[in-house]
């Protein structure tokens, strides 16, 4: 079964071409990293593969609504609202405009002790450290019990122990048959996946991963 796919896929913004030609799918219950230079486009695939952005050319197939998670400093730290309420947004997509009931807020327990961030629940967002407002976004993606989680940098700039929380929440999301994509610079990350993809000057390569290895 396959989660994702991309067929000749290119992309510009208004003053560059960022991909070109890219086709690549992901099966259902992978772990993909993508990695490469700042700036060569794994953002803008996974926005694509998120929905939020729409390719120039070719298609983007997405066989299930993601959970997209941005990283901590695209997102407005300003926002009015407790680190509870951001993770409780996540249920959204199940409540379809019913009120929170007992299971929903169980999984928003479970998600933010997932992430270590249990005694933050009653704090602002604007009260929260980079690597604490991170957290609550993987909190919040994992609230969403999707199939498809999209992850962008989630590591970067983070602590040891947040670090390894986020390792554990990934991997307990691929034995429950959730597909990752992941966007990272961390040989770490990199070397547990299943397959690495590396993007360059608008095109896409795949190395290393244990799917290559077996
Ligand atoms: N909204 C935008 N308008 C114009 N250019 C943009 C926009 N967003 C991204 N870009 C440019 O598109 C290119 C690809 O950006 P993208 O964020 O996808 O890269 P990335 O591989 O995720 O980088 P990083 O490792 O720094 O997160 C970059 O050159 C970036 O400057």
């Amino acid at each position: 079964m396959e989660a994702v796919r991309f067929s000749n896929v290119g992309y510009a913004y208004p003053d560059r071409q960022v991909l070109a030609g890219v086709s690549l799918a992901f099966a259902s219950g992978t772990h993909t990293v993508l990695t490469g230079r700042n700036g060569s486009g794994k953002s803008t695939l996974l926005a694509m593969a998120a929905g939020v952005l729409a390719p120039d050319s070719g298609t983007v197939t997405t066989h299930a609504r993601p959970a997209y998670v941005i990283q901590h400093i695209e997102a407005p730290a300003t926002m009015p609202c407790t680190v509870r309420q951001a993770v409780e947004m996540g249920r959204w997509p199940h409540r379809r405009g019913r009120p929170l009931r007992a299971a929903d807020r169980r999984v928003v327990a479970d998600s933010m002790d997932r992430m270590g961030i249990l005694e933050l629940a009653g704090r602002q967002l604007r009260e929260l450290s980079g690597g604490q407002r991170q957290r609550t976004l993987i909190a919040q993606g994992l609230a969403q019990e999707s199939t498809i989680l999209l992850l962008d940098e989630p590591t970067a700039g983070l602590d040891a122990e947040a670090h390894r929380l986020i390792r554990a929440a990934v991997a307990e999301e691929l034995r429950r048959g959730v597909t990752v994509l992941e966007a990272s610079h961390d040989a770490a990350d990199i070397g547990r996946a299943d397959r690495v993809i590396t993007f360059e000057s608008g095109r896409v390569s795949e190395g290393g991963g244990n799917l290559a290895r077996r």
